[in-house]
């Protein structure tokens, strides 16, 4: 028996083992965000190397060889490492996939809102096949579409795949999102074939070359953007694939070696510009001091802005759709879109968490009063009965007036003093961001209710970048 034949047995007694994952909850339908991992089917040429990821609901093991002084284990005893998302999936059919994780973002859509989904993840990992198969399934379940750009960002630039390739402007509006400027939009009625026979011309010209891990590496991020009737929108994002040092080798020895190779680190500036955006997204959710986020230092991060944005009342629907290879060959790659897709997922978790959070001025009388009972070990509770007004009440209230009632309760001036500023040094602390989520700091187990059903107003398509729906000022119709 071969060596990865063992380790093959070895995984498939770890997954006998797996208990049931549990239902999620929410539903995933029901998040603004959602992160799932797609682990592509063994391909021909995957043999000889065992099967290094488990997919199993929200969790995903990655399987390694035992070693020991650089010696594998030849009984093929594999290590595992966990990673969790909202969503995974291995085996999986297309169809499945689009029910599942897709059709949630395409509801939304219809409704006159924005959608987004996006391929993300090692080259060769199966992101053209999910995003072609997950437009081809929207093509067949008979979504309307009005119109539809396609375009690809290559080098840092945007090239229109409507219009021979040509080059266009990334410009920023007086609303702060960027827009490309001139990029053709095709109404469906104007365009004399079905919009899925125009996706594949786009498609075509989309720029493609063989690598290593992919016979048809594409060399690109492509955008493929659909306008429905509602006036919503759809995104589908193509990324071009992170490579490794492997596939680096194999431009090295192409015809067009160094164009390859600046190509390459081309792509894997522009993904690493993305991972930072996704790592000072997490930061930045969790609280505490606020970083700037790099958007602007790629045109790609630029475009993703708005479906980057990982808050509950993001004005993008948006499914990231992580891509892993199935063997132990991708192995580094694999773990490596896991920590960014893992940082994605946490950063959305931590934004629904602090979106729960009421600032001290949004406060009920009760909750001020249970505030005051429970400040420093309950000092001032005697003086919490006479607390009964508003958050928003006390936040207005004049430190004079505020010590008159203290006063009238019993207390001193240096109670009303105190109370007060501890009071104003919250509400600061909120508008900071940092809240009650901040370490050491606690809003004295006062219950934070959820403001529920005040979802921000939506906005208008038309207002949003591309990523959110392409702004129609900055379209050109055909
Ligand atoms: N779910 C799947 N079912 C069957 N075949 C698949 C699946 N996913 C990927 N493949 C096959 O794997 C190969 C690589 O897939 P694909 O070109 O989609 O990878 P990619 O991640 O887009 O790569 P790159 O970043 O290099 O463009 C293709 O031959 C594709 O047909």
């Amino acid at each position: 028996m071969e060596l990865y034949e063992l380790q093959d047995e070895h995984v498939g007694a770890f997954r006998a083992k797996m208990p049931a994952a549990p239902e999620p909850n929410p539903p995933i339908s029901q998040l603004q965000t959602t992160v799932v991992c797609r682990c592509r089917p063994f391909l021909d040429h995957d043999a000889g190397s065992f099967q290094a990821v488990t997919t199993n609901g929200p969790n995903i093991y990655v399987h390694k060889e035992v070693s020991k002084a650089g010696l594998v284990d030849t009984t093929g005893k594999v290590n595992s490492k966990k990673f969790q998302l909202h969503a995974s999936t291995a085996c999986e059919n297309d169809e499945s996939l689009y029910e599942m994780y897709v059709e949630a973002v395409v509801e939304k859509s219809k409704e006159g809102g924005a959608g987004c989904v996006l391929a993300y993840g090692q080259t060769g990992a199966g992101k053209t096949h999910t995003i072609e198969a997950m437009m081809d399934t929207m093509f067949q379940s008979g979504v309307e579409i009005v119109a539809v750009s396609c375009f690809e960002v290559r080098s840092d630039k945007v090239h229109d795949l409507l219009n021979d390739s040509e080059e266009l402007k990334v410009l920023t509006g007086a609303d702060g999102n960027d827009n490309v400027v001139g990029l053709k939009k095709l109404e469906a009625e104007e365009a004399g074939e079905a919009v899925k026979d125009v996706v594949t011309r786009a498609k075509a010209l989309r720029s493609t070359a063989s690598t290593n891990a992919n016979d048809q590496s594409s060399r690109s991020h492509a955008f493929y953007i659909f306008f429905l009737p509602s006036g919503g929108s759809l995104t589908f994002v193509d990324l071009a694939g992170s490579e490794n040092k492997a596939d680096a080798k194999s431009h090295s020895e192409s015809e067009n070696a160094d164009e390859r190779l600046k190509e390459m680190k081309e792509i894997n500036k522009s993904l690493g510009d993305l991972k930072e955006c996704i790592r000072l997204t997490l930061v930045n959710s969790k609280g505490g001091k606020q970083q700037h986020i790099p958007f602007r230092r790629s045109v790609l991060t630029r475009l993703l802005r708005t479906s980057l944005d990982v808050s509950p009342t993001s004005a993008v629907k948006t499914t990231f759709l992580c891509h892993v290879g199935p063997t132990r060959r991708s192995l580094s790659m694999t773990i490596n879109t896991l920590n960014y897709a893992e940082q994605m997922c946490s950063a959305t978790n931590a934004a629904k968490e602090a979106a729960k959070f009421k600032g001290p001025e949004k406060w009920s009388p009760k909750m001020v009063a249970s505030w005051v009972e429970k400040l420093d070990g309950g000092k001032y509770a005697t003086l919490s009965e006479s607390m009964h007004m508003s958050g928003k009440i006390f936040q207005t209230m004049w430190l004079n007036d505020f010590i008159k009632r203290v006063s009238a309760a019993g207390g001193t001036e240096a109670d009303g003093n105190y109370i007060y500023d501890k009071f104003h040094d919250l509400v600061a602390e909120s508008k900071k961001g940092n809240g009650a989520k901040k370490k050491g700091k606690k809003v004295d187990d006062v219950t934070i209710e959820i403001a529920e059903g005040k979802k921000p107003a939506q906005k208008p398509v038309s207002e949003l970048m591309y990523g959110a729906g392409l702004s129609a000022a900055c379209v050109e119709n055909s």
